[in-house]
């Protein structure tokens, strides 16, 4: 299973993390978050990971070619859209990135209606990722999802789980779903920004503890 830690802002943190076996590191690309990294603190991060990992670059709302630009000067992995970007968008960015660069629409999800919308993105990204509705924060917002209410719903696309992930919780939430790839950020958290490399360590270890238990995507 994938396993991506959101919210990198330091080489430190970013090695470690990878050495524990994250197989995406997220950069916020997005000003207003506390998370925030400017491009060429991303580019020299970039530069001194491992390759073996993924480097996925979160925007809102900014324009394609802002985003286009940005990907190749730090050499991101892939692209996660996290504002109100259409099915259009995203099929025009599509096309603007290389193939190899992943796509990924993040969806907020508020009310099963959300949910419903999921499928206008399945010819336009490669990936999807869910996560919790807050009126004010796009992302990084510790709320979880109804995961009884996700148990109904079958993704056109291979998806990340994301929203309030902890080490606490993981087990819970993957004892209902199924999920490609698991996506966490301030559960992992000293403050926002700085990852705690203990509660990573308590994750992996939790993850682990299922591995070739439940199903085939662990
Ligand atoms: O994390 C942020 O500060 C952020 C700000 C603006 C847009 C997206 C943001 N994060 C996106 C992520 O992929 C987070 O990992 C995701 O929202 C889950 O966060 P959490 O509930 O804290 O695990």
């Amino acid at each position: 299973m994938r396993v991506k830690i959101c919210g990198i802002t330091n080489l430190e943190q970013g090695n470690a993390i990878a050495q524990l076996g994250a197989t995406e590191l997220g950069f916020i690309c997005v000003p207003a978050s506390p998370r925030y990294l400017e491009v060429s603190a991303i580019k020299t991060i970039i530069q001194q990971l491992p390759q073996q990992v993924n480097t996925i670059g979160v925007f809102a709302n900014l324009d394609l070619n802002a985003i286009v630009t940005i990907v190749s000067e730090t050499g991101l992995t892939g692209v996660q859209l996290h504002g109100n970007e259409s099915p259009e968008f995203c099929q025009q960015l599509r096309t603007l990135l290389s193939p190899q660069v992943e796509l990924i629409k993040a969806l907020r999800i508020k009310t099963n209606a959300s949910l419903a919308k999921v499928i206008d993105y399945a010819q336009s990204v490669n990936t999807l990722l869910l996560d919790a509705y807050d009126p004010q924060l796009l992302g990084g917002t510790g709320h979880t999802l109804n995961w009884k209410e996700l148990t109904q719903w079958t993704s056109p696309l291979p998806w990340f789980l994301a929203g309030g992930l902890t080490p606490d919780n993981i087990l819970v939430a993957l004892s209902q779903l199924q999920p490609h790839g698991i996506d966490l950020s301030s559960g992992v958290e000293l403050a926002p920004g700085n990852k705690d490399l203990n509660k990573v360590t308590q994750l992996f270890h939790q993850l682990d503890s299922i591995k070739g238990k439940s199903s085939s995507f662990i």
